[in-house]
Order: C-alpha cells, then structure tokens, then sequence
C-alpha cells in the first residue's frame, strides 16, 4: 500500500486570480483515513481530482508509492487508477438499466479480470453493504441504496486508495450512518487508505484525520481525538 506524498502542489483555473488550490505539502500514510472538509469553493474537489489522476496539476508533485501521477500520460494515469483507486463519485455513476451486481462488476469485467473469485467478491460486497437483491435494477433502488451498489463498486478490486465524494449527501441520517459506518468498515478490512470529502458532521466525528481547506489552502490538518485510525 502506497503512501502519498505532495509537494509543492498549485492549480490555476482561467478567469481566477488566486489558485484553485495552493498545497505546499501534504503527507498522508497508506492505511490512514482522512476527511477533506471546507466551504463550498475551497478546492476539495479539486484536491481530490488531482490525488486521483482525473486531473493533473500545472506545478507540482503528487507521488503515491513512487509513481508521480501527475507525469502519467492520461490513458496511464486511467490504469493506474483502475488498478489504485475505488472512487464512489458524489452522483454514483451507475448504469439504471443493469442490475446491482452487473454495476458492481462492469469496471472489472471491462478490465476483463472479472473472474470467478471477482464475482463471488461482488456478490459478498452487495451482501456486506446490506443489499440482498443483487439481480435488482438499478432504477429501482433508493439513493441509499445506490449509494451501497456504488461502494461495493469501488471496493471489488480491494484498491489501496478508496475516495469518495460527499458519499452521505443525498442520504437521510439513519442511512448516512450506516452507509458512513459501512464505508470505514470495508476500507479498513481492506487497509485501503480513505479520503473522504464530506460536509456531514457525523462522518467527519468518525475520521481520525481532518483537512480543513480554505480558499485552495491546507487551514488546519488535524488529528481528531478518540477517534481509533
Ligand atoms: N474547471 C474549472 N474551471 C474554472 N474554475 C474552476 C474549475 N473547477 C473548479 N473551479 C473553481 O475552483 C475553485 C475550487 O472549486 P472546487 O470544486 O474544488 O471546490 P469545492 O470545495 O469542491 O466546492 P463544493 O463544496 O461546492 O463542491 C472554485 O472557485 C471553482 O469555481
């Protein structure tokens, strides 16, 4: 499992004076598990697309293990982040017309490494995440539950990196709880590093590290008490 390593890190977008984002340096062990919390505007989504290789930053270097993402060209960086990374995307990214267990295995199986065991895994996933229908469609399912159909996704191939994007938004608390809950569970079964960008109170008292972006700016990094890593 990789650790990451930032350095030196600044993003411009046109028609914006001050960087999007300004990270000088960011350390972050593999295993660890962190919230990335701030206003609406100061750069975690941005952070977290650079950290993911959607994006790669002007200036700077973003190194998980020794491979610097950003010198990947794109279609390394989309293996690289196949083989790295589970993303639960803030608006899931589900295919309404296939089942819960087809979504959980279309990255695999278009990565053709959807194996005997990748199904079984996919089917214990959905099962874990509290899902017993896996034939269900998806464009008959709640938000809640797509919610789980999209962490069971991102977890099938026990990637080292797990980021999720505002995972408990579109939830009530009761199913925010437990999907939060379910979320650090499986990371930490798979000692996958957790990067979560999230507003929701809750979440962020269950995660033992915080960033607190301002304006593009690390403001305060943080290690919450009580909370076990
Ligand atoms: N592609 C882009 N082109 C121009 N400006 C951008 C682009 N992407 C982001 N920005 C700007 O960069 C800044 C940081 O945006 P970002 O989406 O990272 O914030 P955020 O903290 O994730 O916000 P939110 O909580 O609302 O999702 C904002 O001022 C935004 O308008």
């Amino acid at each position: 499992m990789p650790d990451l390593e930032v350095t030196d890190l600044c993003v411009r977008f046109a028609g914006l004076a001050a960087p999007a984002l300004d990270v000088p340096e960011l350390k972050v062990s593999a295993g660890e598990m962190l919230a990335v919390v701030g206003p609406s505007g100061s750069g975690k989504s941005t952070l977290v697309n650079m950290l993911t290789g959607l994006d790669t930053p002007a200036r700077g270097a973003i190194l998980w293990g020794r491979t610097n993402i950003g010198n990947l060209s794109e279609a390394e960086r989309d293996h690289w982040r196949g083989r790295n990374v589970g993303l639960v995307p803030q608006d899931f990214h589900l295919f309404p017309g296939l089942s819960a267990i087809n979504n959980v295995l279309l990255p695999a199986r278009l990565a053709r490494i959807a194996s005997r065991t990748t199904v079984d895994r996919a089917h214990d996933l959905l099962q874990a995440v509290g899902l017993m229908r896996p034939n269900q469609p998806i464009n008959t399912m709640s938000r809640g539950e797509m919610q789980r159909v999209a962490i069971a996704r991102a977890l099938l191939r026990q990637p080292a990196i797990v980021v999720a994007d505002e995972p408990t938004a579109s939830l009530d608390a009761d199913n925010g709880a437990a999907v939060s809950s379910l979320l650090i569970l499986l990371a930490r079964q798979t000692g996958s590093t957790l990067i979560v960008v999230t507003h929701d109170e809750a979440l962020i008292r269950l995660m033992p590290r915080h960033l607190v972006l301002r304006n593009g700016r690390i403001f305060a990094d943080r290690v919450a008490e009580g909370v076990l890593a």
